[in-house]
């Protein structure tokens, strides 16, 4: 059966993540292997809106799975949200026949794809966002690396703060979501975890682990706060009024979106990358590639949308018991 699209355009937006590179090569590979051209858009919807773009051929993207950052670049497009914006957008992907387009991001990169389609482009997401903050997957290409990313940091701060008997207060990315706050508390064995999903109680959550560890003969503490909690500055401030402790803040920031995908970021990316060619080529249109469990599978981008994304309860459970946390 004839491709439904002959040329599409790829491009990545918002805040980037390890991985993004390995579904850029994975879509332009796949595109060559089924006979589609693919141009790369490049630094979000700013491309689109200012025509900045680059042919992508087989060599072009060679090598690229191991390298973090984004080859197109990144960025948040102020033009892009405006009615004028979209059109010029739209322009240019007529002008460059383009007849879709790959977008790897976040839930507002899937808005503005939704703009696009509303205009006659067919669309399709890719979950690119280190804060697996999208409700239809389980997963989301560069939650793994950044996990990694802070619990190496994590680890060597446990060395220095045990030499001073001291109290780490770390934060994490995650302005809204509390997943890899969450998952690094865990994998780390920390004292307690905030997250901004639930609600804060500083005697119940902080100060009582840490008495209970205390107790239990630890001389050293390691507080994780996600961003979206508050300033860890403040957490930490709270903890040495309350237990006279030692503490040290460390906000490991943009360091968390740096750095070599790790092997289920690249696998997750190049398997994404694949699934968004083959739909734009069966002409399907407003999709998100998700995976839920170990099966890739997508979603309508509007239904999406709508889902929302809790915590994931068994991990929050399980970090409290091993937290010592009383259960409320
Ligand atoms: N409602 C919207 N309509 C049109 N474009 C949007 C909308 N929301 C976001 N965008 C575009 O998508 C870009 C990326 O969104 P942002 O929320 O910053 O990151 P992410 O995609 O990682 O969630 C924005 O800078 C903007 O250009
Ligand atoms: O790149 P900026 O503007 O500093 O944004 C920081 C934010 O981006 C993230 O790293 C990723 O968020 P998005 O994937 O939604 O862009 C958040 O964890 C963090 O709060
Ligand atoms: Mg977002």
């Amino acid at each position: 059966m004839a491709n439904a699209v002959r040329r599409i355009g790829v491009f990545t937006s918002g805040g980037d993540a390890p991985g993004m590179n390995a579904a850029i090569r994975s879509v332009v590979r796949t595109s060559l292997h089924m006979g589609i051209e693919c141009i790369g858009i490049r630094r979000g919807y700013n491309g689109l809106v200012n025509g900045d773009f680059i042919p992508l051929d087989f060599e072009s993207v060679s090598g690229l799975s191991r390298r973090g950052g984004t080859m197109l670049y990144s960025a948040r497009s102020e033009d892009f949200r405006g009615e004028a914006g979209q059109e010029k957008a739209v322009a240019t992907c007529k002008l460059l026949g383009l007849e879709g387009v790959v977008g790897i991001g976040g839930d507002g990169t899937f808005r503005g794809l939704l703009e696009l389609s509303r205009r006659g482009v067919a669309v399709v997401g890719l979950p690119g966002t280190i804060d697996n903050d999208i409700a239809c997957s389980t997963y989301t290409i560069g939650f793994d690396t950044a996990c990694n990313t802070a619990l190496d940091s994590i680890d060597k701060l446990r060395d220095t703060m045990q030499s001073h008997e001291r109290c780490s207060v770390v934060e994490v990315m995650g302005r809204h979501a509390g997943h890899l706050a969450l998952y690094v508390g865990v994998a780390c064995g920390a004292t307690c975890v905030l997250v901004p999903e639930r609600p804060v109680d500083f005697e119940a959550d902080v100060v009582e682990p840490i008495r209970r560890a205390r107790l239990g003969g630890r001389t050293h503490f390691m507080v994780i706060v996600a961003e979206g909690v508050g300033s860890a500055y403040d957490v930490a401030k709270k903890i040495t009024e309350a237990t006279s402790l030692d503490t040290r803040v460390t906000v490991l920031g943009h360091v968390q979106r740096g750095g070599a995908p790790t092997a289920r970021d690249r696998v997750a990316a190049t398997y994404m990358g694949y699934e968004a060619v083959r739909l734009l080529a069966e002409g399907k249109s407003n999709r998100v590639v998700c995976v839920q469990g170990d099966t890739y599978v997508d979603y309508d981008i509007t239904e999406a949308l709508k889902m929302k994304k809790g915590l994931d309860e068994q991990t929050y459970t399980v970090m409290r018991a091993l937290t010592g946390v009383e259960q409320r």
